[in-house]
């Protein structure tokens, strides 16, 4: 597993004993506590933070931003119970597809 699989599945890990911890000692169970809709402001908070960052020309804010951004993400994904790997078969399953040709194929628009 590279370096960078690592430090998700060592985050997960993280994210999943959460589920147990004390949201007085855990930002991340203190997320779970409040529920999926607290998850999912933070999601559009950190989404506004990239999206400002990147107008402002920001690189390293943009980084920073942006792992904000997956941070909560991720977050989310533990909350629904999926694991990265499952978004990563589908990404999989998509290379090399152009996003063009699949909308095109696709029955409804
Ligand atoms: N990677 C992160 C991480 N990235 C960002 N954050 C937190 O996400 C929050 C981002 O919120 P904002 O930037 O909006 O800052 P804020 O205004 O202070 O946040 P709010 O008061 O609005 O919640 C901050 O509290 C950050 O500290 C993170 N908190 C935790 N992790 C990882 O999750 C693990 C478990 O964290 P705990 O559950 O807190 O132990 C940690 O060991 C880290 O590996």
């Amino acid at each position: 597993m590279s370096e960078q699989a690592q430090i998700l599945q060592n985050l997960m890990e993280l994210l999943e004993s959460r589920k147990t911890a004390s949201p007085d000692a855990s930002y991340v169970s203190s997320l779970y506590q409040k529920g999926l809709d607290v998850v999912l402001k933070k999601i559009g908070e950190e989404s506004a933070e990239t999206i400002i960052a990147a107008k402002n020309g920001e690189q390293d804010a943009l980084i920073y931003e942006l792992a904000d951004l997956w941070f909560h993400t991720l977050v989310l994904m533990s909350h629904q119970g999926i694991h990265p790997d499952q978004v990563l078969s589908e990404l999989q399953r998509r290379l090399g597809v152009s996003g063009l040709e699949e909308k095109a194929g696709r029955s409804t628009s």
